[in-house]
């Protein structure tokens, strides 16, 4: 089998499974259940321990003066040390009004208040271009695979061939404008931040961005509603995102956390901010020098939140490896190169924590300790 109609296989499995009546989070949050069903409890030793009380929280970075050369200078050196060390960072003064963020957080709440009918109705999920897209549950991928306590909505944002609109929400009525802006001034924000961490790397500023002229731009707006027994289960299973950037916006909640030195570090939301990830293609390029981390998040007792992530990724026959650059005596390449859409399916057709797809291209395993 080649891997497209492996993928589309892996595909059409999770999409039956999900025909299968179980219930959303969200309707188990309306009904006031006490205790959550046994497909949403991790096993104990997999539950989430409480993050470590460390005085150290994620680099929030203020982009402001980028068109200062000096400026500039110590701005890349700041990204590419938290790539380096968290593969995680927040921004300040990224260029995207506030006002816009407001928008997108309010009509991604609007919608996830519609009845769950007619979320249904508007988005169902279906088979998309590598994955699922629609609104429901995710990830669910075999009988043993323990269910996150999150319902999610996804599609693509651009480019203008994979987004079909007309399956993004109807309701709000100002959704689809407010996405397609947002969407905008998101390729416009990781253009920046591509070239920023190409000179991070001492690469071409351009690099990074000529890997794909088109890539994909895909949205998931994660909903986690309050959870009666938090300690046992998983908001998002423990991952690392299998794109090349992740731009999260939050809602100002506690929930997400990332892992470093083997320890877990909750994310302090900032005001205005959004939190920029390293994924695993971009660990490749770099030649391992960018971290794409491990993160989740945890449900909580008394809160909604909202999470809105948008992946960057490049279109499938484009082929991953470290920047030949980047490849010396000293620095052998750490990966083996991988067109983008084989990455993709074996991502998504595992039941994957942690780091295990990535793992599995490392060219010397032996030689390897901290992917
Ligand atoms: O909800 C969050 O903060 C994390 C979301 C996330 O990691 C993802 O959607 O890949
Ligand atoms: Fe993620």
């Amino acid at each position: 089998m080649d891997s497209s109609s492996a993928a589309m296989d892996a595909l059409l499995k999770q999409f039956e499974r999900l025909q299968k009546p179980i219930d959303l989070v969200q309707t188990l949050h309306e009904r006031q259940v006490k205790e959550v069903p046994a497909r949403y409890i991790l096993p104990s030793d997999q539950r989430p321990s409480p993050p470590l009380q460390v005085q150290q929280s994620l680099p929030v970075i203020d982009l402001a003066g980028l068109e200062d050369i000096d400026q500039r200078f110590t701005i890349v050196s700041k990204i590419a040390q938290a790539s380096q060390e968290w593969g995680f960072f927040q921004i300040i003064n990224h260029g995207i009004p506030l006002s816009l963020l407001e928008s997108v957080k309010g009509v991604s709440q609007d919608f996830f208040h519609l009845s769950l009918e007619e979320k249904r109705k508007q988005c169902p999920v279906r088979p998309g271009i590598h994955m699922l897209e629609g609104y429901g549950r995710f990830f669910d991928i075999s009988d043993d695979t323990v269910l996150d306590w999150v319902d999610a909505l996804v599609h693509y944002i651009s480019p203008e061939w994979a987004k079909a609109v007309e399956h993004w929400p109807k309701t709000p009525s100002t959704y689809r404008e407010t996405y397609e802006k947002y969407g905008e001034e998101i390729m416009g924000l990781i253009e920046k931040l591509l070239g920023l961490l190409s000179e991070g790397l001492g690469l071409d500023p351009n690099y990074i961005q000529t890997l794909d002229k088109e890539p994909l731009l895909q949205l998931r707006i994660n909903y986690y509603p309050p959870c009666p027994q938090p300690d046992l289960v998983n908001g998002l299973r423990p991952h690392s995102d299998g794109d090349l950037l992740t731009v999260l916006l939050d809602d100002g909640v506690d929930g997400l956390q990332v892992r470093k030195d083997e320890q877990w570090f909750t994310v302090v939301p900032v005001p205005g901010s959004l939190i920029i990830n390293i994924g695993d293609l971009l660990q490749i390029v770099s030649n391992g020098k960018y971290k794409s981390a491990e993160h989740r998040a945890v449900a909580n007792t008394n809160e909604n939140r909202m999470s809105i992530v948008m992946f960057l990724s490049p279109q499938d026959d484009v082929l991953i490896g470290a920047a030949p650059d980047l490849i010396d005596e000293a620095h052998p390449s750490l990966y083996k190169a991988i067109k983008a859409e084989e990455y993709g399916t074996v991502y998504m057709s595992q039941d994957v924590q942690g780091k295990g797809p990535l793992a599995a291209l490392l060219i010397d395993q032996a030689k390897q300790v901290n992917v």
